[in-house]
């Protein structure tokens, strides 16, 4: 008798199914989770396929040992989704699929202790308390007082042309920060559940720790619903708790999907539309594994199921602000802060090059000033500077040696408080040295400043004002972010310092000062999209002032004539997206290309490069290779991270389609080389940072 063959995906780089025998009964179906042996060990897979036969011989053939019958199988749509990501970013199904799994589900040996919630859909007609009524979370939630609030004419023009949206409907939501775009994502939904209550909505937002408040929206928007119909889905959560929001979700239980990147994955069997907040955020693309960007698969996704999909952003990215000015996505706007008090705050450059007095310790007189009239007010500011840490880097004046990491190619930061210097790149970090170890100068000293400086200057100008510092430092303990956040939003402190982490969509009611500091080295970067980021930052965090009422934005700067910082102060997206666009235009950079990089890590920075050079040599020879350029290897900027050197080459084409079918015909050739000291190697798609 022939067994079954069941065709299984397994988190392996290998891109094929794996053949496996089956007795159990009833068979599994594609979409089902089993537990097979593989080599030595047992693994978690995907059945994409069953087959009647397989290349194996029979008496190799391996049987699968358990299939997962709790919950229902991925649907059919799941899996073309996990297919289409995986041929899209060059890896295999199994990688994808398995990878986005909560880590419960990849382990046969918690199954059993995973609670499956009870679909409503398979039990219409059996009443369960547990269960919602369908029917009543949108009918509560519009008898909700928030939904009183009046909307502001834009957003009653927005909202006309959403909800009459039907089928695959891309829609850009271009709104000043402060604009309302919470309110209008809101609405929406509302109204969408009202038309279909088994409906499910995933809103995505870049970092869901930092923004609670706009969970607690939600939350309060639609709290009327069962507990169940709002769920997160992020990184934070533990184990458990995600494991029971995808399981939520998969049932269809879970109405709206509030989450980061990694939610753009989940299984929704109800999907009717999808929310990408902040969609400009670098934090939707993945940096490490498969390295996937959810705005692009949020795309993907809606046009597989003709849905509407909105993306929201004060500072659109200009791939997406080119979609729309194509006419490919539908652009919505609008121009005014909502609070019917707030205007966009108003712009000053502060000249660093002329200013006196001499600024002290990196702060200005106007912007000193300026604090003091709101610390006089007992308004909030907000003081904005991209690095952490006391100082870049520990220097001795007398022979130049700089502090820097041992198993890195980069300078230690120095961090005052824990009194070490620590490498922001792999975490390596030391005591503070007295001593140049070079010269024995004892006079080492910190060169720039980090918010942990500013904090300290601060401090010792405005002895009795309240400051509080937000970065990866002061936050890396679980829930710190949040207690930080929440003391500025009870106005329990007078100057924030930050990093870009307090520009990240915050609605800070009090804040009516924000002061910029240290911005100029973005101008002059050598990464082709630092200008874009620069000002989509820029942008956000004077975002941040003044959402109430009158608001005051002071930048300091050595170059106040820069266009970037002129567009700016005239909060002028739309003509600084139109000089990019034309400057990448000309220069043939993305969106007017595709690109793609092939990176190698190795022992020797050596190895690296020659497994790049036999790489190109690979790739000269494919069919089509003509149509992509093929740039020589490079060492990264760093180089060497964690004693591994690191190289890469940029692969560039006019089209799309040839620079895909390149990459997947050179997949199985990059496979065969074996360069002596190579670590791993990994190709990606559409890379941000080159
Ligand atoms: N119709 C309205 N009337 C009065 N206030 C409103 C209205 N809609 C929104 N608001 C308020 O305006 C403020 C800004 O809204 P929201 O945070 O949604 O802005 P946003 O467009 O997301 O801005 P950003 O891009 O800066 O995140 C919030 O305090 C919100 O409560
Ligand atoms: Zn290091």
């Amino acid at each position: 008798m022939s067994c079954l063959i069941v065709r299984v995906a397994l988190d392996q780089p290998n891109p094929i199914l794996f053949d496996y025998g089956c007795a159990i009964s009833p068979a599994p179906q594609p979409g089902q989770l089993v537990y097979v042996p593989f080599g030595r060990r047992y693994l978690v897979g995907l059945v994409c396929e069953l087959a009647e036969q397989s290349d194996i011989p029979t008496e190799r053939l391996r049987m699968i040992e358990a299939v997962w019958a709790d919950a229902p199988a991925l649907s059919n749509q799941w899996l073309a989704l996990a297919a289409f990501a995986a041929g899209y970013y060059q890896r295999s199904i199994g990688e994808v699929a398995l990878a986005s799994l909560p880590s419960a589900l990849r382990n046969a040996k918690r199954w059993r202790r995973l609670a499956i919630p009870t679909s409503p859909l398979q039990l219409s007609g059996e009443p369960n308390q547990e269960l919602p009524a369908v029917t009543g979370l949108p009918a509560e939630a519009q008898a909700l007082p928030t939904g009183e609030r009046t909307l502001t004419p834009e957003q009653t023009d927005v909202l006309l042309t959403l909800n009459a949206a039907r089928g695959f409907s891309p829609f850009l939501l271009h709104g000043v920060t402060g604009s309302g775009k919470t309110e209008v994502y809101l609405r929406m939904i509302a109204d969408l559940l009202t038309r279909d209550p088994l409906a499910q909505v995933l809103v995505l937002v870049p970092e869901i720790n930092l923004t609670p408040q706009f969970e607690a929206a939600f939350r309060a928007r639609f709290s009327a619903g069962p507990a169940q119909a709002i769920v997160t889905l992020h990184s934070g959560l533990a184990e458990g708790v995600r494991a029971r929001h995808w399981l939520a979700a998969h049932t269809g239980q879970a109405r709206i999907i509030l989450g980061t990147r990694l939610a753009i994955l989940a299984s929704l069997p109800r999907l009717a539309l999808i929310v990408v907040d902040e969609e400009h955020d670098v934090a939707y693309k993945q940096q490490e594994g498969l390295r996937y960007s959810a705005r692009d698969l949020a795309i993907w996704r809606a046009k597989q199921l003709g849905i509407p999909i909105v993306l929201g952003s004060a500072t659109p990215s200009l791939e997406t602000w080119r979609q729309a000015a194509q006419g490919r996505y539908t652009q919505l706007t609008m121009t005014r802060r909502a609070h019917a008090d707030a205007v966009l705050p108003s712009m000053r450059l502060i000249n660093m090059g002329q200013t006196t007095p001499v600024p002290v310790a990196g702060l200005s007189a106007p912007l000193m000033h300026a604090i003091r009239e709101r610390l006089a007010r007992q308004e909030q500011s907000l003081i904005f500077l991209n690095r952490r840490g006391y100082a870049p880097v520990l220097a001795c004046d007398a022979c130049g040696w700089v502090a820097g990491c041992v198993r890195c190619s980069a300078y230690t930061v120095l961090h005052k408080l824990e009194q070490v210097l620590r490498c922001h790149h792999c975490g390596w970090q030391a005591p503070i040295t007295r001593a140049c170890p070079e010269c024995g100068n004892l006079d080492l000293a910190p060169l720039g400043r980090g918010t942990q400086r500013i904090e300290e200057t601060l401090a010792a100008l405005l002895p009795s004002a309240r400051i509080l510092r937000i970065d990866a430092d002061s936050t890396r303990r679980k829930g710190s972010a949040q207690a930080l956040l929440e003391d500025v939003h009870a106005g329990a402190a007078d100057i924030l310092v930050g990093t870009q982490m307090v520009a990240k969509g915050h609605d800070f009611k009090r804040v009516t000062l924000v002061g910029v500091l240290n911005t100029d080295v973005a101008l002059f970067s050598h990464d082709f999209r630092a200008s874009e980021r620069l000002f989509a930052q820029l942008m956000q965090v004077s975002g941040r002032a003044g959402r109430t009422g009158q608001g005051e934005v002071l930048l300091q700067t050595r170059y106040p004539q820069h266009p970037l910082y002129e567009a700016l102060t005239r909060h002028d997206y739309a003509g600084f997206a139109a000089t990019l666009l034309a400057e990448r235009q000309q220069a043939r950079l993305p969106p007017f290309v595709y690109q793609a990089l092939l990176r190698a890590e190795a022992r020797t920075l050596e190895a690296a490069q020659a497994f790049l050079m036999q790489g190109i040599a690979l790739f000269k020879g494919l069919l089509g290779a003509e149509y992509v350029t093929c740039y020589d290897p490079v060492p990264l900027v760093v180089v060497k991270v964690m004693h591994v050197h690191r190289a890469q080459l940029l692969l560039e084409s006019a089209s799309r389609t040839a620079l895909q079918s390149a990459l997947r015909a050179w997949q199985p050739y990059l496979r065969t080389l074996k360069v002596k000291g190579v670590v791993r190697w990994s190709v990606e798609v559409d890379p941000l940072d080159i």
